[in-house]
């Protein structure tokens, strides 16, 4: 049986998904303040549970015979982290911290866990790779960052291997329309441009047009949510076979600037899309494009929907079946 946290969540919800084809027998904990029941497979079974919550994490593993976790419950939004840190410190470490011990006291020895960029902060080489320096810019990445630690340590005392899988730019749905990318507060490129030919924004603000990039926006490298659900089953199979805990980049290889994806968008939806310049957004590095040479080379990973035009075209799909959301 496989845990997935956070599985009502965007990325959670396409790997319930995905693991449900594989062939796996899957187990849901989400606390649904970010996430929606719709968007969990039928096939998994279901816990509205906040991993902090010890007790009720306690009777899930008890509940089932755990083998592995697949990770995703976290708050991610880097503007708020700003704001409230300790919210993140709160739900993301201490979160990490009751789950360790409930892994500890059940012998769960097998953890996949959403770690991020952020943990990079402004890189000094790019593409870059895992042994960049981990110099965080805001609490969310600090917080991922302080996760991996606490996983390392588990790992010495415990013998709970983990992989961390370290995210660019998630974006992109499942074929199907049926599951994507919906957040109540949105803040990423994607979905924010889409909403444009929906009819549900004017106009997109550029963050910042005087960054020193080949047009002036950020570039950024975006990973399709398929592809990187497929590093996660990898990634679950290389832990499978015996292998030492690892670290892993999961993008591209590749940028696009923001001005780059608004055109993309424009060509997919048929629509204009009106834009703005804004003032640059605080925290925002100008350039980060992973190298993903380790997770192909050891986890023999090759993302396949790396064209950005695939990738809005999928997203898309899924805000003209769901207007709304869920
Ligand atoms: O309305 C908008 C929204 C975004 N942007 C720009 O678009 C780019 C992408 O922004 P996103 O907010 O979509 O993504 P980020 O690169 O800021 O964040 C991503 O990478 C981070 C790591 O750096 C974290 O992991 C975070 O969770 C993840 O979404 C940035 O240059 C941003 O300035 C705009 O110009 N206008």
């Amino acid at each position: 049986m496989i845990l997935v946290l956070g599985g009502a969540g965007y990325i959670g919800s396409h790997a319930v998904k995905i693991l449900i084809e594989s062939g796996e027998s899957v187990v849901v904990v989400d606390n649904l303040e970010t996430g929606h029941l719709a968007s969990v497979n039928k096939k998994a079974i279901f816990y509205q549970v906040d991993i902090r919550d010890e007790e009720a994490l306690t009777a899930v593993f008890e509940a089932h015979d755990i083998e592995a976790i697949l990770h995703f419950s976290a708050n991610s939004l880097v503007g708020e982290s700003c704001e409230n840190p300790l919210k993140y410190f709160e739900n993301n470490v201490y979160g990490a911290n009751v789950l360790l011990k409930v892994m500890r006291d059940h012998d769960v020895k097998k953890i996949i866990f959403s770690s991020t960029a952020a943990v990079y902060g402004e890189p000094k080489i790019v593409p870059i790779t895992e042994e960049s320096e981990t110099l965080p810019t805001n609490p969310y990445g600090e917080s991922k960052l302080m996760m991996e630690k606490m996983f390392k340590w588990s790992d010495a005392a415990h013998g709970i291997k983990f992989v961390s899988l370290r995210y660019f730019n998630v974006a992109g749905a499942d074929k199907s329309g049926d599951i994507g990318e919906a957040h109540t507060v949105e803040t990423h490129l994607i979905p924010l441009v889409l909403q444009v030919p929906l009819g549900k924004r004017e106009a997109i603000s550029i963050y910042g047009d005087d960054y020193p990039t080949k047009d002036g926006t950020c570039i950024r490298d975006y990973i399709h949510v398929i592809d990187l659900i497929h590093a996660h089953l990898l990634a679950l199979n290389y832990l499978r076979a015996g292998n030492e805990s690892n670290i892993f980049n999961l993008g591209s290889g590749s940028g696009f600037s923001v001005k780059e994806v608004i055109e993309v968008a424009e060509e997919v939806t048929g629509k204009p899309i009106k834009t703005l310049i804004a003032p640059r957004r605080s925290g925002d590095p100008s350039v980060l494009i992973a190298s993903p040479e380790k997770a192909k080379a050891i986890l023999k990973w090759e993302p396949k929907h790396t064209n950005v035009r695939e990738i809005i075209e999928d997203a898309w799909r899924f805000h003209i079946n769901k207007p709304n959301g869920y």
